[in-house]
């Protein structure tokens, strides 16, 4: 096991920068994500890991190698992407068991190792099947075990879960940690997903256009985003800018203001952190504002309603029995604890990428 030192790295494809100076710390046995929009450089990244592409400039380290000159086979890495492709003519335990013939471990001690791996995947019995005898999620299980059967230092998954169903999905992203901890393999996965990276990672990595603007452990990134873009990114945000926050002190709201802001300071607030009440709500540190209930939308437990208080659209999310009943259109009080009121700085801010 290993841990991964990217060190300003960039990468351009022509005039494009796909990465740009970007530098952060995967700590040995960790579970990290990659999260931004598409084409912020995810995949760059990882394959730039991996070693498919060459930085231009910066450098990436392995434990204590600097990989830079070391070609994809010599990295010790274990892979899978989206579209990881079994071979469908061989069964699932040859599958598995291919990197250790290319690297000629012999077939007793590929026989055991196979038999490991697919016990830890939970395919024990399944060795003798072809790949299309097997469901999807079973198929992807023999992807997992393939990429770590070589006992690699670091994995690398690219938009693994992807292509399932949110259920099997779900199971996939639980097995995915237990396997994980189980072998303790730092473990770098890009996904498009915000709540698959906030449940998984140790620690996320957000990038927009080829630069890392922030990373760090999910609650505090969540709970202290550097910029707007990132507040609304990972996660919703009813965002109080400095103008449309005053705005908004007219028409019977009272926001307080945190010590650490000012009255141009850009605000955010969760929508799990607001609540709705018929009655206007006491207290001297809550903030509160009256709206307009514009839609409510069912969704099992929880519930999204959307208010509007003047021109400013608000959402909140709540449990369903905790949301007053009353028609769209009715007027109705939103507040929220001083805690809950998040100061965004202005631009990005440097952070530790350790
Ligand atoms: N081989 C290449 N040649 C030219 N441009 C490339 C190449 N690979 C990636 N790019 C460009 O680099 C940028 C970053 O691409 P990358 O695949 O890393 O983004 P991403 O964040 O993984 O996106 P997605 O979420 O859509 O997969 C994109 O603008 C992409 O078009």
């Amino acid at each position: 096991m290993a841990d991964v030192s990217v060190q300003n790295v960039t990468k351009t494809f022509g005039s494009l920068k796909a990465l740009n100076d970007v530098t952060m710390h995967f700590p040995d046995g960790g579970f990290f994500a990659l999260l931004g929009p598409s084409g912020s450089g995810k995949t760059t990244l990882l394959r730039a890991i991996a070693g498919f592409i060459f930085a231009d400039s910066g450098s990436i380290h392995i434990g204590d190698q600097s990989v830079e000159h070391i070609p994809v086979e010599k990295r010790d890495i274990g892979m899978m992407f989206q579209n990881y492709a079994l071979f469908p003519n061989m069964t699932v335990a040859d599958n598995v068991g291919f990197g250790l013939r290319v690297r000629k471990v012999g077939a007793a001690e590929e026989r055991r190792r196979v038999s490991e791996a697919l016990e830890l995947v939970q395919l024990g019995q399944l060795g003798d099947r072809k790949p299309h005898q097997l469901s999807g999620g079973q198929r992807q299980r023999v992807a997992l075990a393939r990429a770590i059967v070589t006992n690699p230092k670091v994995l690398l998954l690219d938009e693994p879960l992807s292509a399932l169903d949110k259920s099997l999905r779900v199971d996939m992203q639980i097995e995915l940690k237990r396997i994980q901890r189980e072998i303790g393999i730092t473990t770098i996965f890009v996904t498009h997903d915000q709540e698959e990276a906030l449940t998984l990672s140790d620690k996320i990595g957000i990038l927009r256009q080829g630069t890392m603007i922030q990373a760090g452990p999910p609650r505090e990134v969540y709970n202290n985003p550097v910029d707007v873009f990132t507040a609304e990114f990972l996660g919703e945000a009813n965002i109080l800018t400095g103008q449309s926050g005053l705005a908004l002190s007219s028409g019977g709201a009272d926001i307080k203001l945190p010590h650490s802001a000012t009255p141009q300071s850009t605000l955010a607030v969760r929508p799990e952190n607001m609540s709705i009440s018929i009655s206007e709500p006491d207290g001297d540190e809550i903030s509160k504002l009256p709206a307009t209930l514009v839609r409510r939308i069912f969704a099992g437990a929880m519930a999204t309603c959307v208010l509007k208080h003047n021109d400013n659209t608000f959402k909140v999310i709540a449990r369903d029995q905790d949301i007053p009943d009353l028609p769209e259109g009715g007027e109705i009080w939103l507040s929220w604890k001083p805690e809950h009121t998040i100061v965004v700085p202005e631009g990005s801010v440097g952070f530790d990428p350790n």
